[in-house]
């Protein structure tokens, strides 16, 4: 299989399925995940003009006063009938303006001596001074949120804001990850000779932590095909993505295309133009995609960033899965690229990104420095220290 573009294999793995199943949850469940309709307002925000401050609710042209305090209005309740003229309302903060007044003189600004109300101060700049108008904010049957929009700390204040006490969203994405490997053990648990601790299987469970989904680490397969093809059919009972790492190249120990070929799977593609991460494979078993990612840790770091984390987004019906790159300036040089897109791991000094000294995929010493990816395309040349680059910032 000859390698494909990044661009190209996001494409074809999001054609592979579309989004899950649309479930309506209280709000709070819904945050990490997308609108999955038009979320449009129940009520008119402010229902009313408000005051935005603490004092007194006056006739602008009444200025400086004197005026007669002749009631309040506090917020939820209000005033009870028009203003008349020399009157002032004391008012408070979010509490509606009565009628006929048409600006707020601040308590800072406004002397009292009984019900005698004069201005101490500049008092209101001009009409409307500190009123918040009714609908100014989002009036009812207006567009709050549109479908695919990312559901997020303020996109659920705005949802219950406009009357919606649940909303419509896709249900979670269930993710299934493997570990492959003869040199795996657990993580804490003896490495004899060459033994390591599989590392992979929680990175890519803590990767996903801030996703709206359902994770189920399946622990740790030897490079064994009939081994590795059980834990496929395990997998696919219960899973929408199965993820595996380790065994994606093509040693004779590199076993998931021949288990995932023999469980059944269509394989979309395997191989694609990146470094790190080249042999990332994409398929089908059943109902679920399959993720094959490369063993090297940095390796499944990168294309979980760039698959798998894009995935569960498209999944979730997201209108936007594959983040957009920003720009940054890099405060030292890169080097050319041959033929595959790079993602240089990078850091921020000053404003300015530097690419870290430890580039091999397997250091996770380095990693751990990261908190961007520098992108670069195929057959780049070397840029110089201020070069405008895309970055991705990382989880
Ligand atoms: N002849 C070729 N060899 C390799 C090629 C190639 O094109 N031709 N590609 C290289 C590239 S690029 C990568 S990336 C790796 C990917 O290899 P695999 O996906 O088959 O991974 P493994 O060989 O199983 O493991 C690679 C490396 O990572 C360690 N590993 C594996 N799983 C874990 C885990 N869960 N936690 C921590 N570390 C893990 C494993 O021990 C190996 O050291 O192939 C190149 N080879
Ligand atoms: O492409 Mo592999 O992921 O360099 O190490």
């Amino acid at each position: 299989m000859a390698l494909i573009p990044v661009a190209e294999a996001q494409a074809r793995m999001l054609a592979l399925k579309a989004p899950l199943a649309v479930e309506t949850v209280p709000l709070l469940d819904a945050a990490g995940r997308f609108a999955a309709g038009d979320i449009r307002a129940r009520r008119t925000q402010p229902a009313a003009d408000l005051s935005a401050m603490d004092g007194y609710a006056i006739r602008f042209a009444e200025r400086p006063g004197p005026w007669t305090v002749a009631g309040e209005s506090a917020a939820g309740g209000g005033f009870g009938r028009a203003l008349a003229p020399g009157e002032a309302a004391r008012i408070f903060t979010g509490a509606p303006v009565p009628e006929g007044a048409d600006a707020i003189l601040v308590q800072e600004e406004a002397a009292r001596d009984g019900d005698r109300l004069t201005m101490a101060g500049e008092g209101p700049p001009r009409i409307g001074a500190h009123i918040r108008r009714r609908g100014g904010d989002f009036a009812e049957g207006g567009l709050l949120l549109p479908a695919g929009a990312p559901i997020g700390a303020a996109a659920i204040a705005l949802a219950a804001s406009g009357g919606h006490g649940a909303i419509a969203v896709r249900r979670r994405p269930r993710v299934a990850l493997l570990s492959t490997g003869n040199e795996l053990v657990a993580p804490g648990e003896p490495t004899p000779g060459a033994l390591l601790p599989a590392s992979n299987g929680p990175m890519l469970a803590a990767l996903l932590r801030s996703d709206a989904c359902m994770v189920h680490d399946h622990g740790i397969v030897r490079d064994d095909l009939d081994a590795i093809g059980a834990a496929f059919h395990a997998m696919a009972r219960d899973s929408d993505i199965i993820v595996t790492t380790g065994g994606a190249s093509v040693g004779d120990h590199d076993l998931v295309l021949p288990a995932l070929e023999k469980a059944g799977a269509r394989i979309d593609f395997w191989k694609v133009r990146m470094k790190p991460g080249k042999p990332v494979m994409i398929g089908m078993l059943g109902d679920a995609i399959v993720l094959g990612l490369p063993g090297n840790p940095v390796s499944a770091f990168v294309t979980a960033t760039l698959f798998l984390k894009p995935l569960i987004a498209h999944l979730l019906g997201a209108a936007n899965p594959v983040p957009e790159p920003v720009v940054a300036r890099l405060a030292a040089p890169l080097p050319p690229t041959q033929g595959r897109a790079e993602y240089f791991r990078g850091r921020w000094a000053e404003g300015r990104v530097v690419p870290l000294s430890g580039q091999d995929s397997a250091g996770l010493s380095a990693l751990v420095e990261a908190a961007l990816l520098i992108v670069r395309p195929p057959d780049a040349p070397g840029l110089d220290e201020g070069a405008e680059v895309p970055i991705l910032p990382i989880a």
